[in-house]
């Protein structure tokens, strides 16, 4: 029999809570392979209490998940204070947050599950309780280093066919510019080469890098680094046998006749990459990190306090987070 996913709880004032719950009563209908929760049983079970849902909660060790999952959800249940106050993130829970994506690393590192696919976070509320990383990008890095120097982890939105991936992630709009490099340019299109072959089995993957200025900079006129930065590091690449090839316009880029000719975006900055996705598929985009030795997914939507507790959220985007997550590490036949 196959391992379980780790699902993180995520922000319990979020909606991650409620939807891995009702995914759990959907388990049978929407056809999901077996998974572990790291998080507050105490919490879960009042949660699905509020919004209504009949289903047991079995406190385990990730170990004996498959026993339960077909009876109740089970839980790797973390210590800590987490009270059930749908859309009013405290930050008493943070460590409860952080530690259940600890653990779900650790328990996939060493082979008890098969992925982590994460509920959304409250990055704002993690921060005022001293996380240093600016997302879960960053921190399963570091985790899945263990103890060593962590490797670039690539932060990648997809939908079908259309995958873009942000150069630069979670900083200052004004900061961008200087943080665009040749060196990190080039390492991300490596990532994204190897984690095209190896986890989405594209033999030859095509690459487009967007450029950063209007018109991919219209020659050197409209700003230097397209010309000056992007288009050397593309050279680089393709020296290295990579096939990317830009800087092509940001705007007209996505223009599907236009994307639909490569296997993967590469976008200079974190909006540029991820409306397109949630544009065209806000109910069924996945966020995977790139270049980890584990495979992770999560949702591509946040924590909507609005729709917390509600039962109001759709749950397909983290269907399809546990789906991909499933697919990408689903034993061979
Ligand atoms: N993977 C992650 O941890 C992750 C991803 C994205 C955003 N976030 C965090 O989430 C917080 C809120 O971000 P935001 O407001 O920009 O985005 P959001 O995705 O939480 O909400 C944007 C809008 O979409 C709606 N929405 C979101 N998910 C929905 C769903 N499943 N069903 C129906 N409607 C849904 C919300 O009600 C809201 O109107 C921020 O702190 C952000 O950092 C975390
Ligand atoms: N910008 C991402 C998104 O909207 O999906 C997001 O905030 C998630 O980031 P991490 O996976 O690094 O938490």
């Amino acid at each position: 029999m196959t391992r379980p996913l780790a699902l993180t709880m995520g922000e319990p004032a979020g909606i991650g809570p409620d939807l891995l719950l009702a995914l759990y009563a959907q388990r049978e209908a929407r056809g999901l392979p077996p998974f572990v929760v790291f998080g507050h049983g105490g919490f879960l079970k009042a949660r699905a209490q509020r919004l209504g849902l009949d289903i047991a909660i079995a406190t385990v060790d990730a170990d004996n998940a498959l026993d339960v999952f077909a009876q109740a959800l089970p839980v790797v249940s973390i210590d800590g204070t987490v009270e059930d106050t749908p859309g009013a993130p405290d930050q008493h829970a943070a460590p409860v947050v952080i530690n259940a994506i600890t653990q779900a690393v650790e328990a996939t590192m060493t082979g008890h599950c098969r992925a982590v696919v994460t509920a959304p976070i409250h990055k704002g509320a993690l921060y005022h309780a001293g996380f240093k990383h600016p997302g879960h990008t960053e921190f399963l890095a570091e985790l899945c280093a263990m103890g060593g120097t962590p490797k670039l982890p690539v932060m990648m939105l997809a939908h079908d066919d259309l995958r873009t991936v942000p150069l630069t992630i979670h900083v200052p709009i004004k900061d961008v510019p200087g943080l665009i490099n040749r060196k990190l340019i080039l390492e991300t299109l490596k990532v994204m080469s190897h984690d095209l072959r190896q986890r989405f089995h594209i033999a030859a993957p095509r690459i487009a890098v967007a450029g950063l200025n209007p018109h991919a900079g219209e020659g050197g006129t409209i700003g230097r680094e397209d010309v000056e930065i992007i288009g050397p590091a593309i050279a680089d690449a393709q020296a290295e046998g990579i096939d990317a090839i830009g800087p092509l316009p940001g705007d007209t880029l996505f223009y599907p006749p236009h994307w639909r000719q490569y296997d993967a975006v590469l976008a200079m900055y974190h909006d540029q990459a991820l409306i397109p996705i949630k544009t065209v598929a806000f109910d069924a985009g996945v966020n995977i990190t790139l270049g980890l030795p584990i495979v992770r997914t999560s949702p591509d939507h946040g924590t909507a306090f609005d729709l917390a507790g509600t039962g109001k959220a759709s749950p397909s985007s983290f269907a399809a987070a546990i789906a991909m997550a499933d697919q990408m590490t689903a034993p061979k036949p």
